[in-house]
């Protein structure tokens, strides 16, 4: 079940008018396939991310995630179908201290109503994809910055979602860091079968995206060489 968003667009209020975030979007990402989005600082990114998660609702167009069409559900059910099918990658690992590798991706596994046994066994799981087997009981301080961004990864990805959203996931790491996390987003859409939605303002670790989109004033379209070619 793919990601997909046709022709969305999104307002913010901006004094007695708007700012156009995101202006007629449209975007498909298969299950199994990474999309990357590129652009410069204030093109829509992070809106975009926050309308493909469900976060926030556009003003107009359609969101569909996991099989299921968005527009008409009600908060609640926006919110179910977030915990379901909805796997967020935040820039910063924010992980809880004081909890173990395992721990962290058994909060969100229990907040599925999973039994405790099924939820470690699916969190050791998961950890092992992401070449963590034999970490699982360490707490964030004693994991290096690229393990913790793979913890980061395996919770956003414990509840099998439909879709993994994944903002700017190199920012924070140097270039070999950052081509192994991208190599291992890559390596986990496909395993999981997620449709990945990424963006980033690195155009260096491109290769691993099917498709490599850029946005520039709330518009996406495909990279060319010689620029934006709008769809
Ligand atoms: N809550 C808000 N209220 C008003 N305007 C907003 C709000 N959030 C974002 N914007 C505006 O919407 C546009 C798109 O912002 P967005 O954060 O999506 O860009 P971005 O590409 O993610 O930027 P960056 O790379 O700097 O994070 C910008 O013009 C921004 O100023």
């Amino acid at each position: 079940m793919s990601l997909e968003l046709s022709d969305v667009t999104l307002t913010y209020p901006d004094g007695d008018g708007v700012v156009t975030a995101l202006d007629r979007v449209s975007v498909r990402v298969a299950p199994g396939e990474l999309a990357a989005v590129v652009g410069p600082s204030g093109s829509g990114k992070s809106s975009l991310l926050a309308v493909a998660a469900t976060l926030i609702r556009p003003d107009s167009g359609r969101v569909r995630v996991g099989g299921v069409q968005t527009l008409g559900l009600r908060p609640r059910e926006m919110a179910e179908l977030r915990l379901a099918e909805v796997g967020i990658v935040f820039q910063q690992p924010n992980l809880i201290s004081s909890l173990t590798a395992v721990e962290q991706l058994m909060v969100t596994e229990h907040m599925r109503a999973r039994s405790l046994r099924e939820a470690r066994t699916s969190a050791m799981e998961t950890l092992a994809a992401v070449g963590l087997s034999g970490k699982e009981r360490r707490r964030p301080h004693q994991l290096s910055g690229g393990e913790r961004q793979r913890v980061n990864i395996a919770r956003a990805l414990s509840g099998r979602p439909s879709a993994l959203l994944v903002d700017e996931p190199t920012a924070a790491l140097d270039h070999e860091r950052g081509a192994r996390i991208m190599e291992l987003l890559a390596e986990a859409t496909r395993t999981f079968d997620v449709a990945t939605l990424l963006v980033t303002h690195d155009t260096e670790y491109l290769s691993s995206a099917k498709q490599v989109l850029q946005m520039r004033d709330g518009r996406l379209g495909a990279l060319a060489a010689d620029g934006l070619r709008t769809p």
